[in-house]
């Protein structure tokens, strides 16, 4: 199992891996995935494989098909251009965002990962509505975060942002980095240990690239096939890849996001706002919006100028969208549903007629 640690393989996969008796032969892990094949990894390196007919078909949504960072259950065969994927092994973690702001399907990012840098460009691109809406995404998806502020060389006082960044942070660290002379970037080696699998997220454009291919002391991302230019001539990242460094972690490089929407809030939410979720305890009825009801601790914190009205608004938002992304989730699976039972009565119906015929 040695060659699958180095994959990222922990004693946590085992269990869903027949208790530990399976065939390390039969298990790899998804490094990239384009349009419907998989490039996968697994002890004797490097393979393409395809999806079986009851995954393909049997998936309702996009998280029920292997994304890059799964393990997976494949099977060989009659030549190496046929192996198959049969099963996805229950997630440790999971990294999805909503589309179409917020309202639409979930987009999945990466499974598996246990450190998310959320970098953030100190040029400009750095909004601490956004930190705020990538910090609960990434404690909800079960990895433990770490803010970059990247591009530090282009602001003026960096110590200041830092200071604000780790304000609304709350225990996670927040590493200002300079992709272009190296500063901070000993502080991101350190986190990456053998075995760690990490995936940056943050806008087009901040960096993530430059500082991955530093990470690998190559050009790893600008040459690989990941890379396509813009409309502008820029480079620029155009699928999820994984990518084996030097030192033994794996890193995930993600297209750059315009919009994150919140797929599920969960416990990020709170841990994100912990100041609010404590004083929610005290609010008069248990289910209350923080919005209009009487009696609300949070209100009365707020008036009272205890709480930041920025933080409350974006707290707000993100509990609003995680409520009408969970209806909406609902409705699909519901459906879905219907949809399958409509499809196993038009089945019947074939199979009446043609008996009818005979
Ligand atoms: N000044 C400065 N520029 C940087 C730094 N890091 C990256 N850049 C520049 O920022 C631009 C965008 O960098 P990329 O690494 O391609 O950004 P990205 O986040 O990977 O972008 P996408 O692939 O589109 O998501 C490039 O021109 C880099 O040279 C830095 O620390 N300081
Ligand atoms: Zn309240």
């Amino acid at each position: 199992m040695d060659e699958l640690k180095a994959l990222g393989w922990s004693d946590w996969f085992f269990e869903g891996f027949a208790g530990g008796t399976g065939d390390a032969g039969t298990v790899a892990r998804v490094t990239a995935e384009l349009r419907g094949e998989y490039r996968l990894r697994g002890a004797g390196g490097e393979f393409t494989a395809q999806l079986a007919p009851r995954l393909r078909k049997g998936a309702a949504d996009r998280l029920d098909r292997p994304m890059v960072g799964d393990w997976v259950l494949v099977e060989p065969g009659t030549s190496s251009a046929e192996v198959t994927i049969h099963d996805i092994l229950p997630r440790r973690t999971l990294l999805a965002r909503r589309g179409a702001g917020g309202g639409g399907e979930v987009q999945p990012i990466a499974a598996n990962v246990d450190l998310v840098f959320i970098v953030m460009g100190l040029d400009g691109n750095y909004n601490a509505r956004r930190l705020e809406r990538f910090l609960v995404a990434a404690r909800e998806s079960g990895a433990e975060p770490m803010v970059i502020l990247s591009k530090s060389d282009l602001c003026a006082d960096t110590a200041a942002r830092v200071v604000e960044a780790e304000a609304l942070s709350h225990g996670v660290r927040v590493v200002p980095v300079n992709s272009l002379d190296g500063d901070g970037v000993a502080v991101v080696r350190e986190a990456l240990a053998p075995g760690v699998t990490a995936c940056f997220v943050g806008s087009s454009g901040v960096g993530k690239s430059t500082l991955v291919n530093l990470l690998a002391g190559a050009d790893v991302m600008a040459t690989g096939a990941v890379r396509e230019r813009d409309a502008k001539g820029r480079h620029t990242t155009t699928h999820r890849q994984m990518l084996f460094l030097p030192c033994g972690a794996i890193v995930i490089d993600t297209p750059g996001m315009r919009e994150f929407g919140l797929w599920q809030a969960g416990e990020g939410l709170d841990a994100s706002f912990p100041e609010i979720a404590q004083l929610a305890q005290q609010c008069r009825f248990h289910d209350c919006s923080h919005a209009h009801e009487p009696g609300c601790a949070v209100r009365d914190a707020l008036a009272a100028g205890e709480v930041d009205p920025g933080r409350y608004a974006s707290y707000l938002k993100l509990r609003k969208e995680d409520e009408e992304g969970a209806v909406r989730d609902e409705v699909a699976i519901r459906q879905e549903r219907k949809g399958k039972k409509r499809r196993i009565a038009m089945d019947l119906r074939v199979v009446l007629r043609t008996k009818g015929k005979k």
